[in-house]
């Protein structure tokens, strides 16, 4: 992580809920998390553990039967979850905190060509005009990669290529100069390579343009490529966060050991990949103690009765779990993590 702690945004003991069919289903169960100026922050988990309607709260894109039940989240000395209108909203989503989603074809209009809907960004936000706005727009093609601007800038969506496109969904997130870009599975729907090609593009321009970002991804391989700091979700809470190195060589919950084991480089040859056993819980109920429970091959007694705090495993690094409480049995973590945290930890020291 930068060396700078200023915190650019907060949540504080969030609850989510969805009314569905005349019940209540508890999407956000009391999560806090800081993001501090210049990061990048993964938040990791399952299908299902939150990631999106945690980040679409904090851009107000809340489907229509979801609300805020609790908490706060702090954006420049203003509480975005009090926030009632789409007026309120327009002064923040785009302009201070744009996303970038893992289908551009849905971000982009296929009637329009894309100079001219990057144009749209550049004039809005940023004031410009005539050749000046359009001059913008192909210094922003060139920015995200794309060659031949000039060309470019009159073809339409279809004219490129899925990779192209993420690019170009790029270029109008930056051309808003936002503060913070939440990139919700950026690459998911895109091959190897070019996958690559767009993380690295974002990491060039986080630094060019001093972005704060965010990564919801299921994907670790990306987490170890881009993030500063990592936090972990299941069921609708952070369950550990800390530096990418800390979750990834010295995790301490039991689900995010199962989520590193699922790793396809730790597969042994001919044998089948790891997954979780079980499914998540029913959001439907009150979840009653650690929530990962009833799939955790490690879990104690008082795991299906108390909600563990977080344990400090170091300034930076914080686990809920009660295998850390001073008085819980030792366990060690699945003899093919321990190889994987021992080499991990050497590599990432650079010894
Ligand atoms: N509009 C809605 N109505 C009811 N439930 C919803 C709604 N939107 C999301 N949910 C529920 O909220 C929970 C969290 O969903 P969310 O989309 O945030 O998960 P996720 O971690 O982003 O998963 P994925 O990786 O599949 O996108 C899920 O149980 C989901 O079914």
């Amino acid at each position: 992580m930068k060396e700078t702690k200023e915190k650019i945004l907060s949540i504080e003991n969030l609850v989510i809920k969805f009314s569905l069919r005349g019940k209540v289903l508890t999407a956000i169960r009391d999560v806090s998390l800081d993001l501090y100026k210049g990061e990048s922050l993964a938040i990791v988990g399952e299908s299902g553990s939150g990631k999106s309607v945690l980040m679409k709260s904090i851009m107000g894109l809340l489907d229509k039967n979801g609300y805020i039940a609790q908490g706060k989240i702090l954006y420049q000395e203003k509480d975005l979850a009090q926030f009632k209108t789409e007026k309120d909203w327009l002064k923040i989503r785009g302009k201070e905190i744009a996303m970038v989603t893992q289908d551009p074809m849905t971000s982009l209009n296929p009637l329009k060509n894309i100079g001219k809907q990057i144009e749209e960004a550049v004039v809005l936000h940023q004031g410009l005009k005539g050749k000046e706005a359009y001059e913008k727009v192909l210094q922003l093609l060139r920015d995200v990669g794309i060659q031949d601007p000039e060309r470019r800038y009159k073809q339409y969506p279809h004219e490129f290529s899925g990779g192209m496109r993420q690019r170009i969904v790029i270029a109008i997130a930056i051309a808003c100069n936002p503060k913070i870009l939440i990139c919700d599975e950026p690459t998911t729907a895109l091959d190897v390579t070019i996958q690559a090609q767009i993380l690295n593009l974002l990491k060039t321009l986080q630094e060019k343009y001093q972005l704060t970002t965010i990564y919801i991804t299921h994907d670790l391989g990306v987490v170890a490529k881009v993030a500063d700091r990592v936090a972990v979700m299941y069921a609708g809470d952070v369950i550990e966060f800390g530096k990418t190195d800390e979750i990834f060589f010295n995790a301490k919950h039991p689900y995010t050991w199962a989520l590193i084991s699922a790793l396809p480089q730790l597969g042994e040859k001919g044998k089948e990949l790891y997954s979780i056993k079980g499914t998540p819980p029913n959001l439907f109920k009150e979840i009653k103690g650690d929530a990962f429970a009833p799939r955790n091959p490690y879990a104690l007694k008082i795991d299906f009765v108390e909600t563990p705090p977080y344990f400090k495993v170091s300034d930076t690094h914080f686990a809920k779990t009660w295998l850390m409480h001073p008085n819980a049995p030792k366990v060690e973590p699945p003899e093919v993590l321990k190889k994987f945290f021992e080499e991990g930890r050497l590599y990432a020291h650079g010894g």
